[in-house]
């Protein structure tokens, strides 16, 4: 089904940034079965539109957004938040259009005013891991377009109703700061005499090291793993500790319901 859908789609993206390029690059990779789809990009961002189209000999720039929308048979909207109302209201749909969705905060029903009267809409939240073929990526509700899209690019989940999929994407504000929690330590490392470059990849190395089994998990008991890691009376349990009495947990329960309000005002 995937191969037949490859030929037949033209994928339009509005919105040519860091989400959509990893959704081209997977699109578009060698180790997929049959000849890659048909993308028409937006010319905003021209040089990194131009670069895909270089690489990609199936990947287009399309002279305006409009054109976009009109050559595409599954539109990506993939804005920043902030820019799309203003982007999309100077756009006409049609209505046999497919759209999907990977714009934060934006409901079906915002959605659906701003690209009526087109009905077959998706949303999705892909994560950069999509342009290696290994992402794991929501959707609400799910259209046909959807799966087939996302399940080239890895797996889907799809989601029963909207406010379970805004506390998905909520859950996904976490990653920066899980990194600046690595950069810290490594950084700690670097000021103990360690070389920059050994600290950053044995940080990296301790959390892999951890986290690589779980990618095929069907289920993880994070709770149980902390426990593991932890020797009674060992360093893991002694910094656990410290950050438990800093409040570090309550700030992050804290931290995810507010990126939930920003969401979903009528969640909390
Ligand atoms: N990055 C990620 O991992 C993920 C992102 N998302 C969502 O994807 C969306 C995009 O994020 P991201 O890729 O990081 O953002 P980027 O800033 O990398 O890309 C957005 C692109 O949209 C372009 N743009 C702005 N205005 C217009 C316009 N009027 N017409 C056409 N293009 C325009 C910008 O151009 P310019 O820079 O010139 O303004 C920019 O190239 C967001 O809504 C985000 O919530 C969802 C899941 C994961």
């Amino acid at each position: 089904m995937f191969l037949e859908i490859r030929i037949m789609t033209v994928y339009g993206v509005i919105g040519v940034g860091a989400i959509s390029a990893a959704i081209v690059r997977g699109l578009c990779r060698t180790d997929q079965a049959g000849l890659p789809p048909g993308v028409l990009l937006s010319p905003r961002n021209a040089q990194l539109a131009a670069e895909l189209a270089q690489q990609f000999p199936t990947v287009q720039v399309a002279e305006s957004n409009q054109h976009v929308v009109d050559g595409a048979s599954v539109l990506l909207l993939c804005l920043r938040p902030q820019d799309a109302r203003a982007t999309l209201s100077a756009l006409t749909f049609r209505l046999d259009l497919t759209v999907i969705s990977v714009m934060a905060g934006f409901t079906v029903r915002a959605l659906a005013d701003l690209i009526a009267p087109v009905t077959d809409l998706a949303r999705s939240i892909p994560l950069p891991a999509v342009e290696l073929g290994e992402g794991v990526t929501p959707l609400f509700p799910s259209s046909p377009a959807a799966p087939a899209l996302f399940g080239q690019l890895g797996t889907v989940i799809e989601v029963p109703d909207e406010r379970t999929f805004e506390a998905l994407s909520a859950s996904t504000a976490t990653v920066a700061a899980m990194l600046k929690y690595m950069e810290t330590t490594s950084a700690w490392l670097a000021g103990k005499g360690v070389s920059a470059p050994l600290a950053s990849r044995y940080v990296a190395a301790i959390f892999s090291g951890v986290l690589t089994p779980l990618q095929t998990a069907a289920a993880v008991d994070f709770g149980a793993l902390s426990h593991e890691h932890q020797t009674p009376g060992g360093l893991n349990e002694q910094f656990l500790g410290v950050l438990e009495q800093a409040g570090m947990f309550r700030a992050i329960e804290g931290g995810l319901n507010q990126v939930l309000e920003r969401l979903d005002p009528h969640q909390n």
